[in-house]
């Protein structure tokens, strides 16, 4: 700690603060992020999981890793400083005037380039959003916070709690299938979605309008000036089966988009795509699962059922296949629920709530999505998910970080287009090639959140 100098504090999170630091007889300064250690080991080895996972990602288009340390309680890591900022502040900074579409592809396809990196490691960042992506002083794209991210076929991300930020969850999640690669791709889409509209694609007034729109992957198209390519890509990262959606060795390398984003790499990153040709190796995977102290990894998505070997690893021969169709049971509960308005809450309501107790993950009880319905009408937009960001001022509607001042208007069904096809299964079983371990139980956390808050 001592060879570190105190710049300024940049911001606060759930888990601690973000602090700019210099080293000592060093001119260049770095982030410094501090973490509160929790008591229980098993807590505290998912909080250094963040560090760790940092520490093996070495990509230009990755937030750099420079050390990480404990003291006083805290664990400290320490990284790279992105001058830019993040691009939620830079979508913001543009007060309505679109980014140029050589802009949106320059940036986009770097984030590409991160996430297939991250991917080739068997590793999902599960936290993809604007607000964790940043821009260094020279217009590079860093990909950063890892703090959600997991390996595969982990009894300890079994054990961890995870949503995500509700506006960037993909349908699967809301219907409590895995997280995988392709959720990754849904929350990208989001992103470049807010590149292209400086909009979020899925603005909604309350949480059963929003989970309803996900599902649906019912979104205004982007403004017309766009190029083909880039709506296509868009309805493709939307698709609501993760099967249809593309990966991004896809996107990168065989979709329609791709000559588009290639004409937008670097020289460096056109040298890094040549070396990424080949796709995930088993040994990167493996690595990563040592560096992690797990036993064994995951290498199949299709097998049927889903069960534990007697050491609390999932059997690979009883993973779960993905059930055709979309998130139907979800929708249908929705359908005959209350509208659940944001216009009800109080203003203590709406403060944020920081839940910073983990507790075990529960198993769906017999009828899960049954829960639905009554959950959310007592739901407060809180952030018991430490990455949960819904900002509300004054008592309009429920918005996303990106909602206009004026409250939305997006919720009549004037400008929603909802594509049927979108519904209909397409076996791309090869390109949804991995995935976690096991749904979460992520209303069983709702109503940790509305029963604690
Ligand atoms: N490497 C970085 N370079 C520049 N700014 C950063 C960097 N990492 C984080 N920040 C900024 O520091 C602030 C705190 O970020 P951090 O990711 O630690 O928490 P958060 O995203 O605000 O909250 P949470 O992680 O709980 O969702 C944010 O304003 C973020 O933009």
């Amino acid at each position: 700690m001592d060879q570190y100098s105190l710049v300024r504090v940049i911001g606060e999170g759930s888990f601690g603060r973000a602090l700019m630091v210099r080293p000592v007889n060093e001119d260049e300064t770095f982030v410094m992020k501090e973490i509160r250690l929790p008591k229980a080991e098993s807590d505290m080895r998912n909080s250094r999981r963040e560090a760790v996972l940092l520490s093996i990602m070495k990509h230009p288009n990755i937030v750099a890793f420079r050390e990480s340390f404990e003291a006083d309680g805290h664990l400290f890591i320490v990284m790279e400083f992105c001058s830019g900022g993040d691009l939620l502040q830079r979508i913001q900074q543009q007060k309505n005037v679109s980014f140029s579409e050589d802009m949106i592809l320059k940036w986009f396809v770097q984030m590409c380039l991160a996430t297939k990196y991250i991917h080739d490691k068997r590793v999902l960042h599960r936290d993809l959003k604007s607000k964790n992506i940043f821009l260094t002083g020279n217009g590079l794209v860093k990909v950063g916070d890892f703090g959600s991210a997991c390996t595969l076929n982990s009894a300890k991300a079994f054990a961890q709690t995870y949503v995500g930020t509700p506006y960037y969850v993909s349908p699967e999640i809301w219907d409590s299938k895995p997280y995988n690669n392709k959720s990754d791709v849904w929350s990208l889409g989001c992103v470049l979605y807010e590149l292209c509209s400086l909009r979020h694609p899925f603005q909604a007034r309350s949480w059963k309008s929003l989970i309803l729109k996900v599902c649906r992957g019912a979104y205004a198209p982007l403004p017309s000036h766009f190029p083909y390519e880039l709506h296509y890509l868009v309805k493709h990262m939307f698709k609501t089966n993760p099967r249809d959606r593309p990966s991004v060795h896809t996107i990168l390398n065989s979709h329609r988009v791709s000559r588009l984003l290639h004409k937008h790499l670097t020289p460096e990153s056109e040298e890094l795509v040549k070396k990424q040709e080949c796709r995930w190796r088993k040994e990167e995977g493996e690595k990563v699962a040592v560096l992690l102290g797990q036993k064994t990894l995951m290498t199949s998505s299709t097998a049927e059922g889903l069960s534990f070997t007697e050491n609390n690893s999932i059997d690979p021969a009883s993973r779960k296949k993905w059930a055709f169709g979309s998130c139907n049971t979800v929708l249908g509960v929705l359908g005959n629920a209350d509208i659940i308005s944001s216009d009800s809450m109080t203003a203590a309501e709406e403060s944020v709530c920081q839940n910073q107790e983990r507790r075990t993950r529960k198993q769906w009880d017999k009828h899960p999505p049954e829960r639905l319905p009554s959950v959310l009408e007592k739901a407060q937009l809180c952030s018991a998910f430490e990455t949960y960001t819904i900002h509300r001022h004054g008592c309009e509607s429920l918005r996303g970080p990106l909602g206009s001042e004026q409250g939305d208007s997006v919720d009549g069904p004037e400008e929603i287009i909802t594509d049927d096809s979108r519904l209909e299964p397409r076996s791309d079983d090869d390109d949804t090639d991995f995935e976690e371990d096991c749904p979460y139980d992520w209303i069983h956390e709702l109503e940790k959140m509305v029963y604690d808050c």
